[in-house]
């Protein structure tokens, strides 16, 4: 499989390497100010910035490529990208965390807030630890599992820092190299249940997003990484 790389940064030259080692070919590597050729990619891969996720991905469409996005904090655009991607009659996959750990994590996250609906004595909240350098916070993947815990209990919104009733309180922070930390906490008058995700390090994701790109290949439409993982 052909795969052109938007991002050429800690992940695009992650996942350089593993879908070599699975015999995929990359054929363009596009950064800042590069010209953003296709080279005929069967699909494209995106570990860009916040700023560029957007157009990186409607070029996609506009070129009949399929599109796997790890880019997160641009979510504020990710409507517009579905509509895009219909239009065009596109394939598109975001995911905030692609690796396999994460997505189960999520899925346990989900389980354990349904369970906590019905004990209004705990309450949640979340911490996430990342890289001095990330860009973002709160970082995607807490995004992701806030929503996981208000689809599913009597929270209704997230916050960043301190938050009211009803909101999820998620405190970001940043440190040295650490790949990526979740922690959500429930606590009770009389106890606590901690359940964390901890990445070794950046292999998770890379291998997530190439298996999720050899999947949408010949695919249309606007999938996850629930989708590609049947959970
Ligand atoms: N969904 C997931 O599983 C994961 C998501 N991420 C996210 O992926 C993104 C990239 O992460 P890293 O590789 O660690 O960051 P990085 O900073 O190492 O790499 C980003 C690269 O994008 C380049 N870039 C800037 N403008 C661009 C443009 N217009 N088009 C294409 N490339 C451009 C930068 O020059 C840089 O080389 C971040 O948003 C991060 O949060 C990171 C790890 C896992
Ligand atoms: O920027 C990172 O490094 C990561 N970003 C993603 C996020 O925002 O959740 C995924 C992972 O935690 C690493």
């Amino acid at each position: 499989m052909k795969i052109a790389l938007f991002g050429y940064g800690k992940m695009g030259k992650m996942i350089e390497g593993i879908a070599t080692k699975r015999g995929h070919e990359i054929v363009a590597r596009i950064g800042k100010d590069d010209n953003p050729e296709l080279n005929g990619a069967d699909v494209a891969i995106d570990f860009s910035i916040p700023e560029a996720a957007f157009s990186n991905i409607t070029h996609c469409f506009e070129n009949n490529t399929p599109v796997v996005s790890g880019t997160t904090g641009w979510l504020e655009k990710y409507s517009d990208a579905i509509e895009a991607c219909k239009k065009n009659k596109g394939a598109f996959i975001y995911a905030s965390n692609f690796s396999l750990g994460v997505n189960l994590f999520f899925e346990l996250n989900k389980k354990l807030a349904a369970m906590m609906a019905s004990t209004p004595s705990y309450e949640a909240r979340m911490e996430e630890i990342h890289h001095i350098h990330k860009l973002d916070a709160p970082s995607g993947t807490a995004i992701t599992l806030a929503e996981g815990i208000i689809e599913n209990s009597a929270y209704s919104s997230w916050k960043l820092g301190e938050s009211k009733e009803n909101e999820v309180s998620i405190t970001s922070k940043r440190t040295g190299e650490v790949p990526g930390t979740h922690t959500i906490t429930w606590e009770s008058q009389v106890d606590r249940i901690d359940i964390t995700h901890t990445a070794h390090n950046r292999e998770g994701f890379g291998l997530g997003a190439v298996i999720a790109a050899e999947w949408l290949k010949d695919k249309e439409g606007v999938f996850s990484m629930k989708d590609v993982l049947n959970l």
